[in-house]
This record gives structure tokens, sequence and C-alpha cells, in this order.
């Protein structure tokens, strides 16, 4: 299949997680496309309208389409949320989506995150089959990380 991972990731975490998931899936015989895109000066603005973003990922030309992002402030970060809102009708396109946040439990803004991320894909269209939270300071980040990869992977024919 060819599978587009598309993920916003200002310092790198969850660019190195969507780079995890790029070679599992590769190694079953995919054809992958890794997409980073990130916040341009005000780095760590609040509001998505003060984001401005260096790029923005097409979604058009792929059979499954995974979404990574990070969590900002106990919430979805605003410039996946700027991301969201551009795209075009997702047309119930089958995606999975990932976030990273630097504290070990999901309570700590994870899941309020990732809830606003399956309702902003959702509300283009898309249907959430699968979703994964990596907790970078937990000591079992390793295995959070291939235990993704291993999950979202085999959601996929080769
Ligand atoms: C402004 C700001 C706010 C953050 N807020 C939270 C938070 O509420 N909860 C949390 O667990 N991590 C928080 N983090 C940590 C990031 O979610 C974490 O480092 C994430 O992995 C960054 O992803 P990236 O390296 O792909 O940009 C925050 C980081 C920044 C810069």
């Amino acid at each position: 299949m060819k599978i587009g991972i598309i993920v916003h990731s200002q310092t790198g975490h969850t660019l190195l997680v969507g780079e995890r998931l790029r070679e599992k899936l590769q190694s079953d015989g995919h054809e992958v496309r890794l997409m980073r895109m990130q916040n341009l000066e005000k780095e760590e603005a609040k509001n998505p309208t003060d984001v401005q973003l260096d790029s923005l990922p097409e979604t058009k030309g792929y059979d499954a389409l995974i979404f990574g992002a990070w969590v900002q402030g106990f919430t979805l970060c605003p410039g996946f949320i700027k991301y969201a809102e551009q795209l075009p009708d997702l047309g119930q396109a089958s995606v999975s989506c990932f976030l990273t946040q630097q504290f070990r439990y999901k309570w700590m803004g994870g899941n309020r995150a990732m809830s606003k991320m399956t309702t902003s894909l959702e509300t283009k269209g898309a249907v959430v089959k699968s979703t994964a939270i990596i907790n970078w300071s937990h000591k079992k980040r390793e295995q959070q990380i291939e235990e993704l990869a291993e999950r979202f992977t085999r959601q996929y024919k080769a």
C-alpha cells in the first residue's frame, strides 16, 4: 500500500516516532512517504490563527494516512489544528493518529489532545481506526514506540 505519514513536529520527537513507523511499514513492503511540518516564527503560539506553518502536506494519492502531532498546554498543538482546518474532505478515508507528550501519563494532556485530534479529522470525513500516545519521559517509551509501530502496521496488507 501507499501510505502517507504526516506529522507536525517542532523539536523532533513526533518526527522520530514517524520515522520508526516508516521503517516498520517499509520493512513490511509498503511504500511510505513521511512529511513533516513545523511552525514558523511564533513557535509556541497558543492560537491556531497565530500559527504560520512551513508547509501543508498533501493528503491525496495515498491508500492510507497516518497523522502525528504533539501536546501543547494540555491540549492539541495549535499547529496541527491549523493544518486540519484547511484539509479538504477526506472522504471516509481510514486514518490513524498518534501524539507525543512530555509527561508520563496520558491524562496530563494526551487524552484531551487525542480527542481534539480525532474530532478535527472526523470533521473532515475521516474514519479514525487507531490511536496511540507516546509519553516521552516514561521509562517504557521505547516499548510504547515499538507497540505503536507494530499495532499500526498490522492494520495494512502489504
Ligand atoms: C509550549 C509547550 C507546551 C507543552 N505542553 C505540554 C503538556 O501540556 N503536556 C505534556 O505532556 N507535554 C507538553 N509539552 C511537551 C511536548 O508535548 C513534547 O516535548 C512533544 O514530544 C514535542 O513534540 P515535537 O518534538 O515533535 O515537537 C509542551 C511543550 C511545549 C514547547
